[in-house]
């Protein structure tokens, strides 16, 4: 483990434990890690098609709990709940009632186990960070695993984006994979683990709210609820409490693959009646697989600013107690602050919600992107690192495109929240402090806030820093570093690794573009003058 103790549980199966593969008989272990399901599965399907017996197998990695883990404990009880789930549906299509197999320790060690007593192993070829790409590669090498793949990415050619939304909607339209549970013998390793020996082992303790359920077949009933109620899909996605109820709520289960992505989008596109409701929407499951392309094209977005020019902007400007004030909800912003204690809560945020508190964090605190990508990652439920650390850099700027998105936090009040229903819901302090005084509860005149009872300064915080003069001074240090980070796109490694949805060529013209100093810039609020990050969802090409 990364703090250097020992695992609480041995690694296991041990080898003797580990069922042999019939003599003159072929069996495939199908290593499940983000795709816990059996429908719309390419690598169940293609080693249900190359073996007479499978074993299906989960390994609890020691990296992913206790000290070293980034998963708060609510995700991780959702990931046992999803594997509880994928157990039954193993249970259920097969005749013998045989389940998922379970196994602790280091993945690779697990499986050369496997290996030596005559198994193929079989594992989704996937985007991952570094430490994924590393187990993959050590995993391929001591098991001589099989990756996979099926999940709509682009791979293998020059550049990546070029036809990309193309072959992504011919895979999203394709049919959906089935295997035959008859056709196969299912095995599985005697031992007994279960996810609850885990979470004793590891001290497992959910503690959040309003958390779902993980698992197949809550990730079905969400979907077919959410496709009923569609149509109030378009007016319920910026305000954060229109959201709670009126997004779909699947993004935990696309992130454990309890559904695939293609489902779920081959389900809507069929069943759903308002035609701009189910178009937002499925352009939505498209930038899923914008930003997982992203990192299947470069695994250094989790660790590494995308441009080096911008590499260390706001390291200089590091505060621990700025950082803690915005963890906790304390920054004298009542919109951030609300977000960030529902984050801590609940584990979920709407789209503008994360961006806006992005913004805040690093535009006008300007703290450096890594620490609060981290945060975010530890408490979202649905946390991918795919999109998660990309739409970080994104937001933040980090890319080094000539446009950036402002989310100011007290336009956000007037316009997602004018009866500060949300507010009040997560900073009780506000509660009897009047509407009009929400979006700048500083500026509440003294006899306002004797009667009211709302003392700023010491029952709610004065703003950390002043809004304006910190974004005019961002905008002083970001201007002065832009056309430097621009030019860097024209380097055929950056602008390969950005992966923009123009491909190399739109980097480059960014470069030629802007990379003289001549760059657009929003000073003004919300709205930039030219962001393809997130304001047209329906194009990538
Ligand atoms: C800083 C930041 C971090 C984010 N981190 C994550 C993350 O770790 N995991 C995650 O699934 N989403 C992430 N998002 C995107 C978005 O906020 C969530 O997908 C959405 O809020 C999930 O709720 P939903 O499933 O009800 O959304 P819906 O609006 O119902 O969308 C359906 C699905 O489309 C996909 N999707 C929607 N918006 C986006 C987007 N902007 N980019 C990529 N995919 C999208 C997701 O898979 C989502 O589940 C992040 C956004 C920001 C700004």
């Amino acid at each position: 483990m990364a703090d250097g103790g020992d695992p609480p549980l041995d690694t296991m199966p041990l080898a003797p434990l580990v069922p042999s593969v019939p003599d003159e008989e072929t069996g495939a272990v199908v290593w499940h890690r983000d795709e816990l399901r059996t429908a719309d599965h390419p690598v169940l399907t293609a080693a249900a098609r190359n073996a007479d017996t499978l074993l299906p197998l989960f390994v609890f990695d020691p990296q992913f709990y206790g000290d070293s883990g980034l998963a708060c404990d609510d995700r991780l009880r959702f990931l046992h709940e999803s594997l509880a789930d994928l157990d039954e549906q193993y249970r259920h299509a097969t005749a013998g009632g045989m389940g998922l197999s379970f196994a602790h320790g280091d993945p690779v060690e697990v499986l050369a186990r496997f290996h030596n007593a005559g198994w193929d192993v079989f594992a989704a070829r996937g985007p991952t960070g570094r430490y994924g790409r590393d187990r993959d590669e050590r995993a391929r090498e001591a098991a001589d695993v099989l990756f996979v793949s099926g999940d709509g990415l682009v791979r293998g050619t020059e550049d990546t984006r070029d036809g990309w939304a193309d072959h992504v909607e011919s895979w999203f339209t394709d049919e959906t994979l089935t295997w035959d549970p008859e056709g196969v013998e299912l095995d599985h390793v005697p031992a007994e683990l279960t996810p609850e020996d885990i979470e004793d082992a590891y001290g497992i303790t959910s503690v959040k709210t309003r958390v779902p359920t993980g698992g197949r077949e809550a990730g079905v009933e969400t979907l077919r609820a959410f496709t009923d109620r569609i149509d109030r899909y378009p007016e319920s996605i910026s305000a954060p409490l229109a959201a709670r109820e009126g997004t779909s709520g699947l993004s935990p289960y696309l992130r454990f693959g309890c559904l695939s992505v293609r489902e779920v989008y081959q389900h809507v596109a069929t069943n759903a009646t308002a035609d701009r409701a189910r178009e937002l929407f499925t352009s939505r499951l498209y930038w899923n697989r914008h930003y997982k392309q992203k990192l299947e094209d470069w695994p250094g977005w989790l660790d590494e600013a995308a441009n080096p020019v911008l590499a260390g902007f706001n390291a200089d400007r590091y505060d621990p107690e700025y950082v803690t004030a915005w963890k906790e909800g304390k920054t004298g912003y009542p919109m951030v602050d609300a977000a960030m204690r529902c984050l801590r809560e609940t584990g979920w945020l709407n789209f503008r919600m994360r961006a806006m508190c992005v913004s805040v964090y690093f535009h006008i605190l300007q703290q450096p992107w890594k620490p609060g990508a981290d945060w975010y990652h530890h408490h979202l439920i649905d946390s991918d690192s795919a999109i998660n650390y990309t739409q970080w850099q994104s937001q933040c700027g980090l890319v080094g495109k000539p446009t950036l998105r402002f989310y100011n936090p007290r336009k956000q009040v007037r316009d997602h929240d004018p009866d500060g229903e949300w507010i009040r819901r997560w900073v009780p302090e506000l509660v009897d402090l009047p509407d009009d005084h929400l979006p700048r509860p500083e500026r509440t005149p003294i006899h306002v806030q004797e009667s009211c009872g709302v003392k700023i300064g010491e029952t709610y915080p004065y703003p950390l820093v002043e809004y304006e003069a910190a974004k005019e001074e961002f905008w002083q240090r970001y201007d002065a570093i832009k056309p430097e980070a621009a030019a860097r796109l024209g380097d055929e490694e950056i602008a390969r690794r950005v992966s923009l949805s123009g491909g190399v060529p739109g980097a480059k013209r960014i470069a030629d573009e802007h990379g003289d100093g001549a760059a657009g810039r929003d000073r003004d609020g919300d709205t930039p003058r030219d962001s393809p990050i997130q304001t047209d969802l329906t194009r990538f090409e």
